[in-house]
């Protein structure tokens, strides 16, 4: 478990992170989103003690990072693949990481074999590519068996099977009960991956809730009826104060109203349907939704 209570880091003028409080639970993948420079990264470094907040407190398991006896046994992280001695093989890296932490020799081999590199454990880290690096940072943050994992981008620089790779172990990690908290960019990736969404935006929380919650609360969520009596459905629809769009002759589009209440309204209306569904607005689209006040840098999209 983690918990932010007014979790504040500011540096000079800018805040960086904004009076944030969540709670992640365990057994749930938590994906992070936020547009660049929204404070993930911050808020990540915040909780690992590698950063001191202005304000407020990050604890996990209900203590802070610089008070865990044992802190790699308790959260595994990656933050920076590319933060590695280049010199040094992975394998020496997480050797020594071991030996530091009191964790056994063993289980070295077993977190490379979790994360498909025994072959190139013995290479230098400098010569890694990103996808292996990452990789490597995923075996490090597993070592500790911990309870806690948090991963920032952890896709980054993988192919398409390496990222279904980490999908499947994130996925396997909180079945497992424990708290997996990833930040990414990747609409399309969360949406495969998370049970639960915090989304911020310039350091301050927009959204913390099921990923479900989030898509179905979107305006592109809609539903789609089929009916040969579209022209009388759309007056009735309209007149129970549910928006209606009509796509074809026979076909509605109806947004602001859940699937049993257009379903409902028909039923009464006597109108016979031949198709109801729902059409569910992609996380990507529910993204831009929340943040379009919220874009730190780059470009609006235009209409937002
Ligand atoms: N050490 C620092 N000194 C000054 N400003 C910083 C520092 N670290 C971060 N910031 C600023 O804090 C804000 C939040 O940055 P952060 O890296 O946490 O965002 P992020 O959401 O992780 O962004 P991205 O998606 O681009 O990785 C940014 O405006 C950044 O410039």
């Amino acid at each position: 478990m983690i918990s932010l209570k007014g979790l504040t880091k500011r540096y000079g003028e800018r805040m960086a992170v904004d009076d944030l409080s969540l709670e992640l639970r365990p057994g749930t993948v938590t994906g992070f989103l936020g547009p660049n420079g929204a404070g993930k990264s911050t808020t990540m470094r915040l909780v690992l003690g590698l950063d001191r907040p202005t304000a407020g407190t990050a604890l996990i398991g209900g203590v802070p990072y610089q008070r865990i006896r044992n802190p790699l046994r308790t959260v595994g992280a990656l933050l920076d693949a590319r933060a590695l001695h280049p010199g040094r093989s992975g394998h020496a890296h997480l050797t020594a990481l071991a030996r530091a932490n009191g964790i056994a020799r063993r289980r070295v081999e077993e977190v490379l074999e979790t994360v498909g590199m025994v072959g190139a454990a013995r290479k230098r880290a400098g010569t890694l590519s990103l996808g292996m690096s990452q990789r490597l940072g995923i075996a490090a943050a597993l070592l500790g068996d911990p309870e806690v994992l948090m991963f920032d981008e952890p896709v980054n620089g993988l192919d398409p099977d390496g990222v279904r790779w980490v999908r499947g172990l994130m996925r396997s990690l909180a079945e497992e009960g424990r708290t997996v908290f990833v930040s990414s960019h990747l609409m399309s990736e969360t949406q495969l991956t998370a049970d639960h969404l915090v989304v911020i935006g310039k350091g301050r929380l927009i959204m913390d809730a099921p990923l479900a919650e989030v898509i179905a609360g979107s305006s592109l969520t809609a539903v789609l009826v089929r009916t040969p009596h579209a022209g009388d459905l759309a007056v009735r629809l309209r007149a129970a104060g549910v928006a209606v769009d009509r796509l074809g002759e026979n076909e509605l589009v109806a947004t602001g109203a859940p699937i049993e209440r257009v379903g409902d309204l028909a039923h009464e209306a006597g109108i016979r349907l031949h198709g109801l569904r729902t059409r569910e607005a992609s996380l990507e689209q529910a993204y831009q939704e929340l943040t379009a006040d919220s874009v730190e840098y780059g470009s609006r999209k235009a209409g937002v």
